[in-house]
């Protein structure tokens, strides 16, 4: 079988919902035996997030749940404590997102867990840190608000408007993942785990990059302006005949292509376009002459001209049509995790070295629990490797 860069690492993941799970499924793509830990009775939270509905939970929870085992342990029963604990003894990272402080109830906090373990790496996600914002339960919609993403969000007229998806929960997730594996290189080098911290607040404020800066640079905070970017032109949708394409200019050079090929050549040396700055400070002129010749074609056939001389563009394609884009440039977007389930977006990041692993469909509810248990008890046994729970159910 082929060595993937996470064979052996094993991850006791107490998360649910949406970031820590997505961090645990970035570790399993990778190779490593995540051991999910679910309430008894309902499970991971987001197994009730529908519609759409798959045959055994939503498509919520199936997102951000492939290749992993499931087991069910009440932890406010001191068996279940025992058994976690027995988990932790065995794991390499634990990944948990309860609010801070509530896990010390059920004895498994970071204190507890690094004497059972030293060498353990135990991620807390948490909305807003464990110090004054510790108790304020962080769901992303709510992150969106307050970190700043849905001010900077919609048209300049308009309400502010949160990102289409849980952004800031797949950043944070990505954030635990990356501090899991700078934490897991810091052992191998020291011989000792430690605690590793992320927040929703915080993983977003890091990721406002430029327009953070902008702030810090003039003291102004900046506001939404549609699909107009605050320090280049042009950078935003343009109406064609038929629908908006995105274009994105980014240097004098790529300006003067594109206005040799809308036959516009002379806005090139216009001194209210020449330059970067002179065209961000005089966009609505820009916007309206760029408009003007674009209306005579669909989105679609300017994409292709305007892409064959290298400017970047593309048509606004709804979630559908951005899959076929993706395959008609030769990427494998997609995976089938077999077993019935439905199909799903693939780790994206290709290695040299090795394939990505083979994707199984999301666990039913405590599927595991009898075989993990076991495991537990018997540290010659081998788990046996993930099958298509749906044919086996
Ligand atoms: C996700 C949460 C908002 C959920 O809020 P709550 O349901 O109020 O949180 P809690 O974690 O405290 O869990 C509720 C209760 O269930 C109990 N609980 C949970 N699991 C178990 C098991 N296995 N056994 C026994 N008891 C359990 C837990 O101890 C609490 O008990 P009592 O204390 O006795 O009630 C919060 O956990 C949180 O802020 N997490 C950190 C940030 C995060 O990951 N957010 C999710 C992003 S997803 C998202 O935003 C999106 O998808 O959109």
């Amino acid at each position: 079988m082929e060595t993937l860069p996470m064979d052996g690492v094993v991850v006791a993941d107490f998360s649910r919902v949406l970031a820590g799970p997505y961090a645990t499924m970035l570790l399993a793509d990778l190779g490593a035996t995540v051991i999910k830990v679910e309430r008894p009775g309902g499970g991971d939270d987001t197994r009730s997030w529908g519609p759409p509905w798959t045959n055994h939970s939503s498509a919520y929870f199936e997102s951000v749940n492939r290749g992993k085992r499931s087991i069910t342990l009440d932890l406010a029963d001191p068996e279940d404590q025992e058994a976690a604990r027995r988990l932790i003894r065995r794991a390499d990272v634990l990944v948990e997102n309860f609010k801070p402080g509530s896990l010390a109830r059920y004895g498994l906090d970071y204190d507890r867990a690094r004497e059972i373990n030293p060498r353990l790496v135990y991620t807390s996600i948490s909305g807003f840190g464990s110090k004054e914002g510790a108790h304020l339960p962080g769901y992303d919609f709510v992150v969106q608000a307050v970190g700043g993403l849905m001010s900077i969000t919609g048209d300049a007229d308009g309400p502010p408007m949160k990102v289409g998806v849980a952004l800031v929960d797949v950043l944070t997730g990505k954030d635990a993942a990356l501090g899991i594996m700078a934490a897991l290189r810091y052992r191998d080098l020291t011989g000792r785990g430690q605690h590793v911290e992320v927040n929703l607040l915080s993983s977003l404020l890091a990721s406002l990059a430029n327009q953070m800066s902008n702030l810090l640079t003039t003291g102004i905070a900046p506001q939404r302006m549609g699909n107009r970017h605050p320090s280049i032109a042009p950078y935003e949708t343009l109406r064609c005949e038929d629908a908006f394409l995105a274009v994105a200019i980014g240097n004098d050079a790529q300006f003067r292509k594109l206005t040799d090929a809308l036959g516009l050549v002379v806005l090139a040396d216009d001194p209210r376009f020449a330059t970067n700055a002179q065209r961000v400070a005089n966009r609505d002129e820009l916007v309206r002459q760029l408009e003007n010749v674009l209306g005579a074609r669909t989105a679609a056939d300017w994409q292709q001209r305007l892409q064959h001389l290298g400017i970047a563009c593309g048509q606004v394609n709804d979630m559908s049509r951005a899959v076929h884009y993706a395959e008609s440039l030769g990427l494998r977007p997609m995976v089938d995790p077999g077993g019935g389930a439905a199909m799903q977006v693939r780790m994206p990041i290709d290695f040299s070295g090795h394939d990505s692993a083979e994707v199984t469909p999301p666990p039913l509810l405590g599927a595991d629990t009898k075989e993990v248990l076991s495991w537990l008890d018997d540290p010659d046994q081998q788990l046996s490797p993930i099958v298509s729970r749906r044919s086996s159910s």
